[in-house]
């Protein structure tokens, strides 16, 4: 059971994560992409779908030809926590 995220890491968010926010209406934060093209897109895709699994934390995410958007929430947790802090920072490194 994942362990919601405590107030002094909420207020580490936009340090740790600045390319980030906090999606307007739930416990979750969010990023929006734009690549290429929907090649570039999809490979990003995939690339993410690999942490993904080898973290078993999963995105709620969409796709629009070059563009993703990305939400990540813990809904074992009912809302943020550590795992999803992990995955967008393994993201990010994804693209230097
Ligand atoms: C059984 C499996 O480990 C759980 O359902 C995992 C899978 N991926 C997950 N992803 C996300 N975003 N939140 C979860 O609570 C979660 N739980």
């Amino acid at each position: 059971m994942a362990e919601p995220l405590p107030a002094a890491r909420r207020q580490e968010l936009s340090t740790l994560l600045p390319l980030w926010g906090m999606a307007p209406d739930r416990d979750a934060i969010h990023r929006a992409f734009r690549f290429r093209d929907f090649s570039e897109a999809f490979g990003f895709m995939a690339r993410v779908a690999l942490l993904a699994e080898a973290q078993d934390h999963h995105p709620e995410w969409s796709n629009v030809w070059n563009r993703v958007e990305i939400t990540l929430t813990t809904h074992d947790a009912g809302g943020l926590s550590e795992r999803d802090i992990r995955l967008a920072a393994s993201i990010d490194a994804l693209l230097g």
